[in-house]
């Protein structure tokens, strides 16, 4: 197998939105869950997203891991490698997006490298380097209220310098619109000048085409899945007609269940929403956290008895008042980790109970319900919504469908949209 693309995702859910972006493209790709073992058989692909969770851990274990990554895609043959960071860039001040990058374009040997989350298709726009999502800056988004990185910045020059060893520039939208050789050229100036990685502006997919094909000059590149359709357009000399590279899934069936440890406020929506059509069990965060094996045998046991009648959900999820309270008690890492340990306890009761077909919603709390699973890798299926794939397993003992929703992703409806898109 001989790569050619390679990406270091620092979650699951933002690796699966990757390759979903990269199998609509054209490239086939599969998603690994860490750096494969040499004994799991991967499918013949074009790209493979090794998927990390990076995201808010120590810094020093996020370069540990991503390096490791980044080695055994450009033993494959990547030549180019993407680390794949959030759209709306959650990260603190500590990392990790700087120090991974840093130590990537070392190792690489990269010069003036493209970082962007620009992401058009779902409402993330960088102009002057600031991102937008929607119609309001990242600072006044629900972002600002994420439980484990708020973002109170929405300068990512500024964000970004913060976090990196190096000088930050930008590569503002007059250069994007002039096309690859204008971009190119303010790389070259800004390398004269030792800027080692620029901020490029980015609002509509014209510019991501461009990000694409300079980003290429460069042996990595920093963004989320608008960055990654940049660079299939650009391997694949393809335009945006190109056929999806995505596997057709056969049914399962048997029963469905969704787990939701998000707190950004598409979902609670949606829990919203899946209240008015299927069983809905609201868990008390403060019992997650200090009673929780009897919290999860309560809410397994709510389960079983309505799996047989159709899917059902349980969410952990809290508004950000509820989050705050919470926190005060608790503290941020401990509470949030408390509760991804019980989202991981009850994925691994309901698969179980007989749950085949799991939908989970929260990048941490997909990677803690994975990782408890035990699952290698997974291949790509039909988009249920932008940036939402359905996953199938690959090399686990039990075959499953997975959709790993980013907690910003979706419409209301998704949750009965994933049920039907992985029947
Ligand atoms: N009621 C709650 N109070 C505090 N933290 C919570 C609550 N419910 C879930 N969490 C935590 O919030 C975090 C949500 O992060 P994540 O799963 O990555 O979602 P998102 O995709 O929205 O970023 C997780 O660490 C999760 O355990
Ligand atoms: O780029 C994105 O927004 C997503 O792919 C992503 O990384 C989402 O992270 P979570 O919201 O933590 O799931």
């Amino acid at each position: 197998m001989t790569l050619r693309l390679g990406a270091v995702a620092d979650d699951y859910t933002g690796a699966s939105d990757l390759a979903n972006t990269l199998t609509k493209a054209g490239l086939r790709t599969v998603q690994t869950i860490g750096v494969p073992d040499p004994a799991l058989a991967l499918p013949d692909v074009d790209a493979v997203v090794v998927a990390l969770k990076s995201r808010a851990i120590p810094a020093d274990d996020a370069v540990a891991l991503s390096r490791a990554a980044c080695g055994w895609l450009t033993e494959r043959g990547a030549a180019h490698v993407m680390f794949k960071v959030c759209s709306t860039f959650d990260s603190t001040d500590a990392g990790n997006i700087g120090p991974v990058m840093d130590a990537l374009r070392a190792d690489l040997g990269a010069a003036t490298i493209l970082v962007s989350p620009a992401f058009p298709e779902t409402q993330r726009t960088v102009y002057q380097g600031h991102l937008f999502v929607g119609t309001v800056p990242l600072s006044e988004s629900p972002l600002k209220d994420h439980p484990l990185n708020p973002m109170h910045d929405s300068n990512l020059v500024r964000v970004l310098a913060r976090q990196s060893a190096g000088r930050i520039g930008l590569i503002d939208l007059a250069t994007m619109e002039a096309g690859p050789e204008a971009v190119r050229a303010r790389c070259a100036a800004l390398a004269e000048t030792g800027i080692g990685a620029a901020i490029a502006d980015a609002v509509f997919e014209r510019h991501l085409e461009v990000m694409g094909i300079v980003a290429l000059d460069q042996p990595v590149s920093v963004g989320a899945s608008g960055l990654g359709l940049g660079l299939a357009r650009a391997l694949g000399r393809a335009g945006p007609d190109r056929a999806t590279a995505a596997a057709p899934l056969a049914a399962l069936g048997g029963p469905a269940a969704i787990l939701a440890g998000s707190c950004a406020a598409a979902t609670l929506e949606q829990i919203r929403i899946a209240e008015t059509v299927l069983p809905v069990l609201r868990l008390a965060g403060a019992a997650l956290v200090t009673e929780r094996a009897r919290a999860v045998a309560e809410a397994l046991a709510w389960a079983r008895e309505r799996l047989p009648h159709g899917p059902v959900l349980i969410a952990a999820s809290g508004t950000p008042e509820e989050v705050a309270a919470l926190q005060a008690r608790f503290g941020r890492t401990e509470s949030g980790h408390a509760i991804e340990q019980a989202s991981a306890d009850l994925a691994e009761g309901l698969v179980a109970a007989g749950v085949r077909r799991l939908v989970v919603a929260g990048g941490e709390t997909s990677g803690a319900v994975v990782d408890r699973l035990g699952l290698p890798a997974f291949l790509l299926g039909p988009e249920i919504a932008a940036g939402v794939p359905v996953l199938a397993t690959v090399g686990a003992p039990l075959e499953m469908r997975f959709a790993l929703k980013s907690g910003n992703f979706g419409g209301p409806d998704f949750f009965a949209r994933a049920l039907e898109a992985m029947p």
